[in-house]
């Protein structure tokens, strides 16, 4: 029973391509799943190049001037991408000492304005109702010009479609650690479940529906060191959260100085320190929902750079789930025994308290209301007062 989180397990995914290591990796992916709630994975087959063309170019990313950067502000954007200044957003009331630009899967609008001409019509794809307010999230990056970055948007195409491809590794051996069918979730990622899982896509109620590829949601984030004379609020790189972009959250940690930390189950905070050629992975709070709190998505913050530290700079890769998905349509996938190996594992009892609200259900609007919640700015221009207040009340 691993009842103290001493440490943050380490898991080496070659283990996985040898019969002999690969049950050994399945326990301890177990337990990281239904104890810490955190872990690192290294020989993830991104490759180093791919990694580096990426983090090689922040530092004149966020060197850009600032006109370039506020060209790219998020208030251009009705799906939230784009550029955010230092210490725009807020956690726990307390503004966060980072300045970001959010990224996604470069994908298309398709949100379709019920008020316009010949915008509207509610059949699309199926039964897809594309006028649902929160289609409008899903659309296209903001790019820095290829003259002022040569080569950043192939970098971070690169990057994202490495990483995705380790996100749907990672997915099948969660399956594997939750002994259920190889390619369950696939039709979640608008991928064709494996062979191996043909009787998989159904749920447990015996239905089946297939969905968009989802878009990711990608952060780069950069934290200056803080100034000498700091208050305590001062320190607050990201104030504590669990992650509500996505289902997995895969974090590289560019720099090599300290700042993550994790709340363990005992309330005292655990490094995180980067590790050298792996990313750091966790839980969203959709995940956490769907397994009614059997995995939890674990709370976690950033401690600023001190002023002799070196500028911090990571890149968080939120798993995106099917906007027009419900939480209690992933729960069907994920059985009940699943539901009840944290006490198994772990010792600690389920404590199921933070699931999203019901009126929150549908993913996209829990999404939505995240975003809104976020950057109001962006709400008001875009989507009006009633939708900001209907999300902020
Ligand atoms: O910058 C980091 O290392 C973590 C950032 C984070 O937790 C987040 O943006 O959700
Ligand atoms: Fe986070």
């Amino acid at each position: 029973m691993a009842s103290e989180q001493s440490a943050i397990p380490i898991l080496d995914l070659s283990w996985a391509d040898d019969s002999k290591l690969k049950p050994q990796l399945l326990e301890q992916l177990q337990s990281a799943l239904f104890d810490v709630g955190f872990l690192y994975v290294r020989n993830h087959d991104v490759p180093p190049s791919t990694i580096s063309a990426l983090t090689d170019r922040l530092p004149a990313l966020f060197d850009l001037p600032g006109r370039e950067r506020a060209a790219m502000s998020k208030l251009n954007s009705p799906h939230f991408l784009g550029y955010s200044g230092f210490a725009e957003e807020t956690t726990l009331g307390q503004q966060d000492l980072r300045e970001q630009f959010d990224m996604g899967t470069e994908l298309p609008v398709v949100w379709r304005d019920p008020e316009a001409v010949n915008g509207g019509g509610n059949v699309d794809e199926g039964d897809r109702d594309f006028t649902k307010l929160y289609w409008r999230l899903r659309g296209p990056n903001q790019w820095p010009s290829e003259k002022s970055l040569p080569g950043f948007q192939e970098a971070y195409t690169s990057y994202h479609d490495a990483v995705q491809e380790l996100s749907h590794r990672f997915v099948h051996l969660i399956e594997e650690a939750f002994g259920i069918p190889v390619g369950t979730f696939d039709h979640f990622f608008g991928r064709q479940p494996t062979s191996s899982s043909s009787s998989s896509e159904t749920s447990t109620n015996g239905t089946t529906r297939t969905f968009l590829p989802p878009q990711h949601r990608i952060k780069l984030l950069k934290y200056p060191p803080s100034p000498p004379n700091a208050t305590t609020n001062g320190h607050q790189g990201v104030g504590a959260h669990k992650d509500s972009s996505g289902w997995l959250t895969f974090l590289y940690q560019v720099s090599s100085g300290p700042g993550l930390e994790v709340l363990s189950s005992s309330n005292t905070w655990l490094p995180a320190h980067p590790i050298p050629n792996t990313f750091v992975v966790n839980f969203g709070n959709a995940f956490e929902a769907a397994t009614e709190g059997a995995v939890k998505a674990t709370t976690h913050r950033v401690v600023a750079p001190g002023p002799d530290a070196e500028t911090r700079y990571s890149i968080p890769f939120f798993q995106g789930l099917p906007l027009d998905m419900t939480v209690s349509e992933v729960r069907e996938y994920i059985p009940e025994k699943v539901k009840k190996m944290r006490g198994e594992v772990s010792g600690v009892q389920n404590q199921s308290d933070e699931f999203l609200d019901p009126r929150w259900d549908c993913l996209g609007e829990s999404q939505l209301r995240k975003w809104v919640r976020s950057h109001r700015d962006v709400a008001e221009k875009w989507y009006g007062r009633d939708v900001l207040e209907y999300y902020t009340s």
